[in-house]
């Protein structure tokens, strides 16, 4: 089963086979993300060979048939992603990343991939990732386009959300012990006076009630 998971990418090594459409947009995506990409293939797309020249992707052209670079190449890298057009190239390369234990993305094998790249958005630090897991990605598509609608409208949540973030990162600052600041944000949450503040958006204010809560505390 799949655990959804949000996990840094700066700095790790990606590297992503198959040169084609699909290649190229997860390395891009991977690129963008910080990680260090490089490309196995036998043909590169125009984007890529562009980004190569830019010195910002790795291209090492190739055959996944070359076995000894497959496990050389996958030896590298934290996370393979498999995007070739050949059925049987992307089974060898499951089973050898399986072999060195290597996280792999299939992107052309629903079932068999072991990590999803969803469809995402983000509002407000709110990040949303959809996937059904290839049942159909178009009802994803749709489903997170619904998401993102539904949030963009809660003026409510997204003046909460404003005011939440001021409040944790200043309870952080002043309120050392970590068991008081949870059991406050508790109370806060329960607490009629600051969500009517926080449903406004009025930071200042917000935080202003907050330290007043605190000292009346102490
Ligand atoms: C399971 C998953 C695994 C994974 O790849 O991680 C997967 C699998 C497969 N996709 C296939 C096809 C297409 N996928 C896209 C696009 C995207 N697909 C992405 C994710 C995922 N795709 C994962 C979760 C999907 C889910 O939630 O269900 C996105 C979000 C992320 C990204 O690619 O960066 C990206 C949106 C980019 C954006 O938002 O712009 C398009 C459209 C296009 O290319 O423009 C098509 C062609 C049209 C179509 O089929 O819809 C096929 C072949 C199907 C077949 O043979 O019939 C498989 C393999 C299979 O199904 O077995
Ligand atoms: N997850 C997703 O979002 C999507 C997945 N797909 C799947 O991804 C596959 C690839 O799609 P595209 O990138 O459009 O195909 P493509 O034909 O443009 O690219 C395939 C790449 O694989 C390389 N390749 C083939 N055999 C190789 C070998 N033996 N060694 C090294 N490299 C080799 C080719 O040189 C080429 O660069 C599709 O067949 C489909 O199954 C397709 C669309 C979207």
């Amino acid at each position: 089963m799949r655990i959804p998971l949000f996990i840094e990418f700066n700095g790790r090594n990606v590297l992503v086979i198959g040169g084609g459409g699909v290649g190229t947009r997860r390395a891009i995506k991977f690129l963008l993300a910080g990680a260090n990409v490089r490309v196995l293939s036998l043909e590169f797309s125009n984007e890529l060979m562009h980004y190569a020249e830019q010195g910002k992707i790795e291209l090492m052209r190739g055959d996944v048939n070359n076995e000894e670079l497959l496990r050389k190449s996958i030896e590298w890298a934290d996370l393979v992603v498999i995007a070739t057009n050949d059925p049987a190239i992307n089974e060898r390369v499951r089973e050898v990343a399986r072999d060195l234990r290597k996280f792999f993305n299939d992107a052309t094998n629903a079932e068999e991939t072991e990590v999803v790249v969803p469809f995402e958005s983000e509002i407000n630090g709110i990040r949303i990732a959809v996937t059904t897991e290839g049942l159909s990605g178009i009802v994803a598509r749709r489903a997170l386009d619904k998401i993102m609608n539904f949030l963009r409208e809660d003026e409510e949540l997204m003046n909460m959300a404003r005011v939440w973030y001021a409040v944790k990162s200043r309870l952080k600052e002043v309120v050392s012990d970590v068991r008081t600041r949870l059991s406050l944000y508790m109370e806060l949450d329960n607490d009629e006076k600051f969500n009517e503040l926080a449903r406004k958006g009025l930071v200042d204010e917000a935080l202003n009630y907050v330290m007043r809560r605190i000292s009346s505390r102490n």
